[in-house]
């Protein structure tokens, strides 16, 4: 299979900081690879490094070239920040990005592709968060590029949005297109990715699929059992080889394969603990970004804060003047 990137050593110093430290990095073509990693980790660098936006040290090869003399219309790039002129509509948008190619998609098929065409003629301006990310998207689109660099394309985009645009982007993948993305969605990386590479302090510490990842790095499937008992819950469980863990609320039993659910809950009946809520979890990307980056909710937030980082990733991005490196 040919190579559509190839990035050895690829380094990127801002004064002091170091955003990236020696990355080598592989995407075939017709790979989806996800780039995950905390704030700060350097993904948005590495993006601009590939597509040639920021000037850095090391080897790197798109389509064989160096990145700034690639040819435009075979790559397709959503930045991070985008800020538009707010009175141009939707669809002049995308026809005036389309005009910069040669061999340009329709725009209404474009516009049809993010979901715009209803509001296709309203100004940018007016239109929400998630429509706006959705016109940004839509830009990257217009020249039907071979490779496509999305840095964060769901953020502020709503559930069903988000959707469409994963369908979307398998249906891209599917006919051989190239995507390099990032997010701080797990989901979204586990389901859209081939490959999964994850960024700490500038080095690319962890490469693999997502199967591998988490079969390595995800732990084992866990059951949930929400209950006032739940020390009695322990010792009954614990008595019956399961490794289980208690707090006040409930119990987390270690390592519960789907067909050891029902010996579970027979230890629980056999004991006369009742429960009020019973959960099988198995292990996904997000167990592998907290195992490997040493973050945990339980740590670095109040409980439930699963569900608030998952919101917080989805706050639209502050708009930023695109431009050079201060
Ligand atoms: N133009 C810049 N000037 C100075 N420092 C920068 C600049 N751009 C990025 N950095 C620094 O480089 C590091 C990597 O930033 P980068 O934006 O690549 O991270 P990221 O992984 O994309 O983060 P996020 O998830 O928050 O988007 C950070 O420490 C950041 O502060």
């Amino acid at each position: 299979m040919n190579e559509a990137v190839v990035a050895t050593g690829v380094g990127k110093t801002y004064g002091d900081t170091v955003a990236l430290d020696g990355v080598d990095l592989t995407v075939a073509e017709g790979e989806v690879f996800g780039l995950i990693g905390p704030n700060g980790a350097g993904k948005t660098t590495l993006i601009r490094a590939l597509t040639g936006t920021t000037p850095v040290t090391g080897n790197i090869e798109v389509f064989g070239a160096e990145p700034t003399a690639v040819d435009s219309e075979r790559v397709g790039l959503l930045p991070q920040s985008f800020s538009p002129p707010a009175r141009l509509t939707a669809r002049e948008m995308i026809d005036y990005y389309a005009g910069l190619y040669d061999n340009a998609r329709d725009t209404d098929a474009v516009l049809a592709d993010v979901g715009l065409t209803e509001t296709a003629d309203s100004w940018y301006e007016t239109l929400s968060g998630g429509q706006q990310r959705r016109v940004c998207v839509g830009t990257a689109l217009v020249n039907d590029p071979d490779l496509l660099f999305l840095d964060e394309p769901t953020t502020g985009i709503d559930p069903a949005g988000r959707r469409a645009l994963w369908e979307l982007l398998e249906s891209l993948a599917a006919g051989g297109t190239t995507v390099v993305l990032t997010s701080h969605s797990m989901a979204e990386v586990q389901r859209l990715s081939d490959r999964v590479g994850l960024l700490q302090d500038g080095q690319l510490v962890a490469v693999g699929t997502p199967e591998d990842l988490i079969a390595d790095h995800g732990g084992r499937s866990r059951l949930v059992i929400g209950t006032d008992a739940s020390s009695a819950a322990a010792s009954a469980l614990a008595a019956a080889d399961f490794t289980a863990t208690a707090s006040p609320s409930e119990v987390v039993v270690d390592g519960v394969s789907p067909v050891d659910i029902g010996d579970a809950v027979e230890v629980l009946s056999e004991a006369g603990i009742s429960y009020d809520t019973l959960t099988w979890t198995e292990p996904s990307l997000e167990d592998v970004y907290l195992q490997l980056t040493g973050e945990s909710f339980e740590g670095a937030m109040t409980p439930g804060a699963s569900a608030m980082a998952e919101e917080s990733s989805e706050e639209p991005t502050e708009p930023a003047a695109a431009g050079g490196d201060r």
